[in-house]
């Protein structure tokens, strides 16, 4: 057997008078004419949650409700760890094509008829430009779907060497109980990659997707329905969280854990997962990925413009909410004061955020109040530090929708919280450096985090002595380009140190976390008498 082999979905341009333009703002405007009753789903049946609601509005425009959500209580978790360990024997021993042939026939229909939802829910819903709306639900989901099967198709392969009489073969189970998949708002894809993965493999899954993201989840859920997937396999419980974390993580049949998120959650997953080990039936897999302090370091042989254009993309695209987005940049005096400042000035001063269902905008809104006040104490806090210089944006407006301006900050103490910590919002800061040995080690030791960093250089030794050097300082490493915007199957993500368990998602080295091997070993002539040469 042989699965299609995958390539990476196209992106699409919706430059004005495009056909696909036209259609995704049809579909916007018939989501945003909707209250939507968000709902969970388990067991197939979908259904409120029991407990508090949660109003999902346009961040952009907060006033607009898109829908109603409520969170799970205990007895919706109860519920869902039922229906998952229910439907586990049956979902099981269907044959890998079979599971294999729902997803990606799922990502055919995200490819198209679904497409328009996928991507207007999320730019509704999350605040993101079509661009990159169709970047994350659209592309995203539909390459983690399809790449998906061909590398679990790549670990069904991986088979032991076999001796004269005896044949040898591992069966590729999945985990013995469910998984509890947990995801964050800020992708679609991710939010539909993390219980689609374990499912492949043969798991049962409770997801639990984050309110903000409810609009597009809720959408994703119902093209997994569309696509054939059987009642049980995935449930959907809504809210925050908290009432289905007493229930699944105490739970003896809890096998694993798919997490992205902020480092702070999964630690206290993890701290949970250990106080209960001795319930569990196995020893959980724990799978997190988490938070970033992305760095950009440039040479003086570096390309200006290719700099400036990765630092206004790498920090400012989806208003920084990127795990990957680039919040930190070292730049040498030279360059600096020899352009790139006045460069990176006037273009940051240029953009413009708003609603985004105006396309002429590079960005919408940030996530959410919390978020909003978040930025705004950064911001003041920097304004008020003396070694901290604000250059461009500073402001915020939460009078339509939750706005912070993009900022730049050019701060003298490398050990200010600009550095350090990760805001998760369009604030870029800028560390001017003279001695490219010391920077090196700052930027490997300023932050816990260790996702994504980029290096630009022209001189080809420099690209390796840095590369060498930062070996350990990012999960994924650009070199010449923005530390944002990996593609499945072409740059496998995740990171190490607090980034996460770096178990790259989208790709074998993921799904193999979702298998228990079984080793066979079949003796077609068995031994008979126990004794042995040397025994004369
Ligand atoms: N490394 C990556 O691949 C990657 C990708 C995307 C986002 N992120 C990170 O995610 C964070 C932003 O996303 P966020 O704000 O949604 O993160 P978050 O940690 O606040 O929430 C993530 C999810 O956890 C849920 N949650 C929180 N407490 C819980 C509990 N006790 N039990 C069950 N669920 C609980 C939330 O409701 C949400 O669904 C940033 O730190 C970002 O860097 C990382
Ligand atoms: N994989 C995405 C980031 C995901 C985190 O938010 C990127 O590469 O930009």
């Amino acid at each position: 057997m042989t699965v299609p082999t995958p390539i990476n979905e196209p992106v699409r341009g919706y430059a004005p008078g495009s056909p696909e333009r036209l259609t995704l703002l049809k579909r916007i405007a018939e989501l945003a004419g909707e209250t939507a009753e968000l709902t969970l789903t388990v067991g197939g049946v979908s259904r409120m949650g029991g407990g508090e609601a949660h109003d999902v509005v346009q961040p952009h425009r907060h006033a607009h409700v898109l829908g109603v959500t409520r969170n799970a209580t205990h007895a919706d978790a109860r519920a869902a760890v039922t229906a998952a360990t229910a439907a586990a024997p049956g979902w099981r021993e269907l044959p890998f094509e079979a599971r294999a042939s729902i997803f990606l026939k799922a990502a055919d229909l995200a490819a198209g008829p679904w497409r328009d939802t996928l991507n207007a829910a999320t730019m509704l819903g999350q605040s993101k430009t079509a661009q990159q709306a169709e970047i994350d639900a659209a592309c995203e989901l539909i390459d983690f779907l399809r790449f998906n099967v061909h590398f679990a198709q790549g670990i069904l392969e991986q088979q032991p060497i076999s001796s004269p009489g005896v044949w040898n073969r591992i069966d590729h189970r999945p985990l013995e109980g469910f998984v509890y998949a947990i995801t964050p708002f800020n992708f679609t894809a991710i939010a539909g990659n993390l219980p689609s993965a374990p499912a492949l493999m043969g798991n049962t899954v409770i997801w639990k997707p984050s309110v903000t993201q409810q609009l597009a989840a809720h959408h994703t859920m119902r093209l997994f329905e569309a696509a054939g997937l059987p009642a049980g396999v995935i449930n959907m419980v809504t809210g925050d969280g908290l009432a289905v974390s007493d229930v699944v993580v105490t739970d003896p049949d809890l096998a694993g854990i798919h997490f992205t998120g902020s480092a702070g959650v999964f630690q206290t997953l993890w701290s949970a997962v250990g106080a209960n080990v001795a319930r569990y039936r196995s020893y959980p897999r724990l799978v997190g990925e988490t938070g970033g302090k992305d760095f950009v370091l440039a040479h003086p042989s570096a390309d200006v413009d290719a700099l400036v254009t990765a630092l206004v993309r790498g920090a400012f695209e989806f208003q920084g909410q990127k795990c990957s987005a680039a919040s930190r940049a070292y730049i040498p005096r030279s360059l600096w004061e020899g352009g790139v400042r006045d460069q990176l000035i006037a273009t940051v001063d240029a953009i413009t955020y708003g609603d985004i269902t105006d396309f002429s905008h590079f960005g919408g809104a940030v996530i959410d109040r919390r978020a909003f006040a978040r930025h705004a104490a950064a911001l003041s806090r920097a304004d008020a530090t003396p070694s901290c210089t604000i250059l461009a944006g500073g402001t915020v407006d939460d009078n339509v929708g939750y706005f912070v301006r993009p900022t730049v900050i050019a701060c003298t103490d490398p050990a200010d919280e600009v550095f350090t910590t990760e805001y998760f919002g369009p604030i870029l800061a800028v560390y001017v450096y003279d001695s490219l040995d010391e920077v090196v080690d700052l930027v490997d030791t300023a932050s816990p985090y260790a996702l994504t960093g980029a290096i630009f250089a022209q001189d080809r030794g420099v690209l390796e002595d840095l590369g060498r050097r930062l070996r350990f300082t990012a999960g994924n490493l650009y070199l010449n380009d923005k530390p944002t915007g990996a593609v499945v199957g072409q740059q496998p993500f995740g990171g190490g140190r607090a980034s996460g368990t770096n178990d790259k998602a989208g790709s074998w080295h993921n799904l193999v976390r979702w298998t228990s091997p079984r080793t066979i070993k079949e003796t077609f002539v068995p031994a008979v008498g126990h004794a042995y040469p040397h025994m004369g």
